[in-house]
């Protein structure tokens, strides 16, 4: 069957708080005029394929409800494809659809999608790809973490307990336990820089993990990323660093750098990066931004 809208749902996003969103969704979505199916999934990794196969099923769109990590996996099937992309914000950390617009009402998002398809209007957003060292590729949305906070990330999906957000509290804890500066080798469109650092991020978008504005000037409609790095902080500074990144007036701090690329390669020992919050691979990784590489139905 083509012609139809496929609906990802992770109905542990944003700790299930929109559990009940479903129904509503899948109504407003209906008023489009296409057939809606939803997705069955028990991981990231079976959404994933799920949305895959809905594409090569001919869907017209495909639909995330969830957070950014339900748009990370929804995106590796529509990225580069004519197959439209709708975000309903119902996570933790919505950070991509707030960056391009989407209202964070998810039953507003949702009727906006109906409205998008129904007219055959949508917005090309860029992505960013990345391919590791063994010639991995992967799309990402928001922001790639190759620093402490992709070592903190590393470390909490190791960890069983405790559960919810306490378990990055303790992850942070143990990891500025063990902080040092690794050195690193960033490429820039060619320009090669090697220094010893803390923290390295790539963004397509401003912010990640809800609202945390690391390349506060990140535009996911420029063609470019944004590569932020510091010069090491140490404990105590870094900690301090942490709750600016709110308000993105940590940039200002002149041991921070921040440049702008079409072409990324980061290089360091003992790092595996992590984007939109999931986790992507060991380093190296090179990331390219591909404009337009989305429709956005919104
Ligand atoms: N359909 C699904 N079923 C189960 N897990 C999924 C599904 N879709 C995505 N996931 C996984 O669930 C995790 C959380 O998703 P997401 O980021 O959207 O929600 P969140 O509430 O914002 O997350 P977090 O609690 O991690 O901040 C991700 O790691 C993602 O890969």
């Amino acid at each position: 069957m083509s012609d139809f809208i496929a609906v990802l749902a992770n109905p542990s996003a944003g700790r299930g708080r929109h559990r009940g969103l479903l129904p509503g969704v899948v109504e407003a979505l209906g008023t489009a005029g296409h057939a809606v199916r939803i997705l069955t999934a028990g991981s990231g990794i079976e959404a994933e394929a799920a949305c895959h196969a809905a594409v090569a099923d001919g869907a017209a769109a495909v639909v995330a409800v969830g957070g950014d990590g339900t748009v990370h996996r929804a995106l590796q099937s529509v990225a580069g494809q004519p197959a439209g992309f709708g975000v309903v914000p119902a996570g933790t950390g919505n950070d991509f659809a707030s960056a391009v617009g989407v209202p964070p009402d998810p039953l507003a998002a949702a009727a906006g999608i109906a409205v998008a398809l129904r007219d055959d209007r949508a917005h090309r957003f860029d992505l960013a790809r990345t391919v590791d060292a063994h010639g991995e590729r992967r799309w990402f949305c928001a922001v790639m973490a190759a620093g402490f906070d992709a070592l903190v990330n590393e470390r909490a999906n190791r960890m069983r307990r405790p559960t919810g957000p306490r378990r990055y509290d303790l992850a942070i804890v143990l990891e500025l336990a063990r902080l040092r500066a690794r050195r690193y080798t960033l490429t820039l469109d060619g320009e090669e820089l090697a220094f010893p650092a803390e923290i390295v991020a790539v963004g397509n978008c401003a912010s990640y993990g809800g609202g945390m504005r690391m390349l506060p000037d990140a535009d996911p409609a420029d063609g470019l990323l944004d590569v932020l790095f510091a010069a090491p902080l140490g404990r105590l500074d870094l900690m301090r660093l942490k709750p600016r990144l709110r308000g993105g007036t940590h940039v200002r701090d002149p041991r921070v750098t921040v440049r702008r690329a079409r072409e990324v390669r980061i290089m360091a020992e003992g790092i595996v990066a992590y984007a939109d919050g999931e986790r992507l691979g060991p380093l190296p990784v090179e990331v390219s931004c591909v404009p337009g590489a989305v429709r956005l139905l919104r």
